[in-house]
């Protein structure tokens, strides 16, 4: 008798668990809905379709761990081409349209800040262009787009070339990761157009510093001491006080002409002046906008010329004509570089095919987009993976075909360097760098991919093959082991 009530009395204990599993559930799965409610007023078009995740991490974890293409391909089927999320501590709408994007970053551009993450906000600098609105955002901007106009980087052919040898030398018989080889690249360039530094032991320190902030700019903004925020934040510490050491010495000076971003950056310009702080997290922010990206993309150009053998002959073909008509040793020029729009072409492609991600913005007042409400103070994401890929902007999307670059299709169209006030200034410079470090690629050498069945795609910060793409190198004309 007794062992029957005790066994009734545990079946019950297992239904109540259950049942208060099922009610906790769903209480958490709904938070984030609860939480962020808007209320619509009568007529009012509806708030996109989407799940909001858990609460305060919403989806976030998804996004930084999931296969972005299947979580994109699974939200796209479910909701359509717009919908609501929850990632990175806020209510957030995306966008997959070229319409949609069009609008928020350029037509109703007035109506959408910028908004990036906390945890960006708290290791690339809150007096950053990146997070500064209006005005102040113009007025800082100006110094990117002075340092970065043809004009301007015409004298950086040869250090940016000097980097691009420098990466690629002695590779012969060596297996290297492409993108520890361009991140390095691109670091080198990014910091000779920004401080006007050289690599050196000081810069190896700056450098691995570096690595841990861009680490941390996309991690949950969790600050406790081993999470990768924290790492990034103590990074960032290090790297504004040598920052201000090297302003300090510059504004020590007399008489001595430098020609980079801190040297404008210490001009008045229009009566006004930046503080050192201000300089210092600007400076910091083009070292973030320009390195992780142009070497991702350099990644991307490399695994896609190796699967494409048309196009890795077409940009031989363009780079053995300019170094037929050098010297031994002989530098490129800007006009070597003009001369080479396959190479730019490729890393067009390269980008598009490979490196469509967030662009974000925070609504400044209730707005309707694509027949929905856009509610003031929720972010809203452009994805652009979408707009880079999709039929009704690129023909045959999926095909890697730079030659589409040279035959009508323009970068603007599909966005790929952003649109509106925020279009990145630093594109024929990251073409630039592009062109150096291909030709010398593809002069130099040549390669096989190394098989690796574990090699999977990695969302954050920017799209990136998870072994970084390693590749085994031959002087050219040497024959492969693979
Ligand atoms: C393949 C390489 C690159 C890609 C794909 C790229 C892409 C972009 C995109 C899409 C934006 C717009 C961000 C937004 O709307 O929120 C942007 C902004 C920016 N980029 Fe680039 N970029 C690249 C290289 C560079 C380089 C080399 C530099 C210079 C060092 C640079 C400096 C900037 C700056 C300063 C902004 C901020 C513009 C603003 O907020 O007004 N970028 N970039």
């Amino acid at each position: 008798m007794i062992l029957v009530e005790e066994e009734q009395w545990w079946r019950y204990m297992g239904l109540g668990l259950a049942l208060l599993l099922v009610a906790v559930t769903f209480l958490a799965r709904n938070f984030n809905e609860w939480a962020n409610v808007v209320r619509l007023k009568p007529g009012d078009p509806p708030l996109p379709p989407g799940e909001m995740g858990w609460p305060l991490i919403g989806e976030t974890l998804r996004l930084m761990t999931e296969d972005y293409h299947k979580l994109l391909e699974q939200k796209f089927n479910k909701f359509g081409r717009t919908w609501k999320t929850h990632v990175f501590g806020n209510p957030t709408i995306c966008m997959t349209t070229a319409d949609s994007a069009r609008e928020v970053l350029i037509t109703k551009q007035v109506l959408f800040e910028a908004n990036y993450p906390d945890s960006m906000r708290r290791t690339v600098g809150s007096n950053s262009f990146m997070f500064l609105r209006g005005d102040e955002h113009l007025k800082v901007k100006r110094f990117f787009q002075l340092a970065l106009r043809p004009e301007s980087i015409r004298s950086s052919v040869e250090p940016v070339e000097q980097m691009a040898l420098l990466s690629l030398r002695d590779l012969d018989g060596k297996t290297i990761s492409v993108l520890r080889e361009a991140r390095m690249f691109s670091f080198n360039a990014a910091i000779r157009l920004l401080f006007g530094e050289s690599p050196s032991q000081e810069m190896d320190k700056l450098w691995e510093e570096f690595e841990l902030l861009s680490k941390a700019t996309f991690s949950l903004a969790i600050d406790l001491p081993w999470t990768p925020f924290r790492k990034g934040i103590k990074a960032r510490e290090r790297i504004l006080k040598w920052l201000q050491a090297k302003l300090h010495q510059r504004r020590s000076e007399t008489g001595v002409k430098h020609n980079d971003v801190m040297s404008l950056m210490l001009q008045p310009i229009d009566g006004d002046i930046l503080t050192d702080e201000e300089i210092a997290d600007n400076l910091l922010a083009g070292l973030f906008a320009g390195q992780d990206t142009t070497a991702t993309a350099l990644h991307w150009g490399v695994y896609h010329l190796s699967q494409n053998p048309e196009a890795l002959e077409h940009l031989k073909k363009e780079a053995d004509g300019i170094k037929r008509n050098k010297e031994e040793d002989e530098l490129l020029n800007w006009d070597d570089f003009k001369n080479m729009p396959f190479a730019s072409a490729v890393l067009s492609e390269s980008v598009r095919l490979g490196m469509g991600s967030f662009l974000m913005r925070q609504a400044q007042a209730d707005t309707v987009i694509d027949g929905y409400t856009i509610p003031k103070g929720w972010t809203v994401v452009t994805w652009t993976r979408f707009i880079f890929t999709d039929p009704a902007n690129v023909k045959d999307p999926m095909t890697f075909n730079p030659h589409r670059f040279l035959n009508g299709l323009k970068p603007s169209n599909l966005m790929i360097w952003g649109g509106g006030l925020r279009t990145c200034p630093g594109y024929e410079f990251s073409k630039l760098e592009g062109a150096c470090f291909f030709y010398h690629l593809v002069t130099k050498y040549t390669w096989e991919v190394v098989p690796n069945p574990k090699r999977k795609l990695v969302n954050m910060p920017v799209p990136h093959l998870s072994d970084g793409l390693q590749i085994r190198m031959y002087k050219r004309g040497e024959t492969s082991i693979y």
